[in-house]
């Protein structure tokens, strides 16, 4: 039966957060430290006023990044830090020339990693048209054109790598979610499916029942025919329930022999109607491979998402069931109350 421990969702596991996690750390650590040694070299150069802003804003990002080692710390903190980057480096440009410019490539870099897809776009515009109207007043025409050409350059290279992660995130995704014998999902996603099931029923006002269905007596079979035979059964199993659920249903392998079975817009009645169909047609056809030829019988119980029950309610009611079925007997549906 179900153990439910599956809180975390897929988005907090995503490899674009923790990339960028450990990006953030870097990035505070790093310009804290460059700003800090460049406050000191400022100091003895007598630069007072710009050491202490230099000094000032690398003792923040060293604080921030002491502060935000395990987690991504808030957009509006991030906004303020690129913003006093972005005035710092205004200020290089109008003291140093074009040697403030090595300083706008980093500052353009660390925008990928900072802010969240929501808002990146317009950060990025913003510091874009910024730093391309610094270099404008404060270089020759000459210089500006190329500087703001490259940064574009720069820009367009992070979002072709943004969207390649965004890419492989989805593949990744696709690829860990898939129960690679079966072709169903596998148990790391049910909470989710389930979460999002339910919130889908209430938004339309739909049933949400859910079924769970096990094998009868498996080891039997996996000892009798061997483990190979079996992982056919489990193939096969699948999609006598396709057959009976239709190709939207979402099919959850939720352990050895255990499938759960979400039936978005399905009563508790009709749910009851399609696990007897599926029980029938496991029982009924036998399970073939060459000239092994067995037949299989399966337990399940079914459950309707009632208002204000959470998917792990839900989920352990149909298990309840399950179980019952189980203890009664076996090769039955039990419908939960
Ligand atoms: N062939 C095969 N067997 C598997 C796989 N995963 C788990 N199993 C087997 O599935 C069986 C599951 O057994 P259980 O559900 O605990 O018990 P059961 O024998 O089915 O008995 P009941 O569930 O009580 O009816 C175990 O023998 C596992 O070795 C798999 O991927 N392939």
């Amino acid at each position: 039966m179900n153990s439910l421990h599956m809180d975390k969702t897929s988005s907090e596991h995503s490899l674009w957060q923790q990339f960028r996690l450990n990006a953030m750390r870097l990035i505070y650590f790093g310009v804290g430290l460059v700003m800090v040694v460049m406050a000191a070299f400022y100091f003895t150069d007598q630069k007072f006023i710009g050491a202490s802003a230099l000094l000032l804003t690398g003792l923040a990002f060293l604080v921030a990044g002491y502060i935000y080692r395990d987690k991504l710390a808030p957009q509006w903190l991030n906004f303020l830090f690129i913003c006093a980057l972005g005035l710092l480096v205004s200020i290089s440009m109008r003291q140093t020339g074009v040697l403030g410019v090595y300083w706008m490539y980093p500052v353009l870099a660390m925008v990928f990693f900072m802010f969240d897809k929501a808002i990146f776009v317009l950060v990025i515009m913003l510091i874009y048209a910024l730093f391309a109207a610094v270099t404008y007043w404060f270089l020759p025409f000459d210089y500006a054109w190329r500087i703001a050409l490259s940064m574009l350059v720069l820009i367009g290279v992070g979002a072709v790598f943004l969207i390649l992660m965004a890419r492989l995130q989805r593949n990744l995704d696709q690829a860990t979610a898939t129960d690679t014998l079966t072709g169903c999902y596998n148990r790391d996603h049910l909470a989710d499916l389930l979460q999002q099931a339910i919130t889908k029923a209430i938004r339309r006002k739909q049933p949400l029942s859910v079924m769970v269905l096990d094998l009868d007596s498996f080891q039997s079979v996996n000892d009798k025919y061997g483990y190979m035979f079996g992982d056919r059964v489990l193939q096969e199993t699948v999609s006598r329930i396709r057959q009976t659920v239709g190709d939207k249903a979402i099919i959850v392998r939720s352990r050895g022999a255990e499938f759960t079975v979400l039936l978005a817009g399905t009563s508790l009645n009709e749910a009851a109607e399609i696990g007897s169909e599926v029980l029938n047609r496991i029982r009924h056809e036998p399970f073939s491979v060459k000239t092994m030829m067995t037949t299989v019988t399966a337990s399940a119980g079914v459950a309707q998402h009632k208002p204000g029950q959470s998917w792990d309610e839900v989920l352990e009611a149909a298990d309840a069931a399950m179980g019952k079925a189980k203890t009664q007997g076996r090769n039955r549906l039990k419908i939960a109350q």
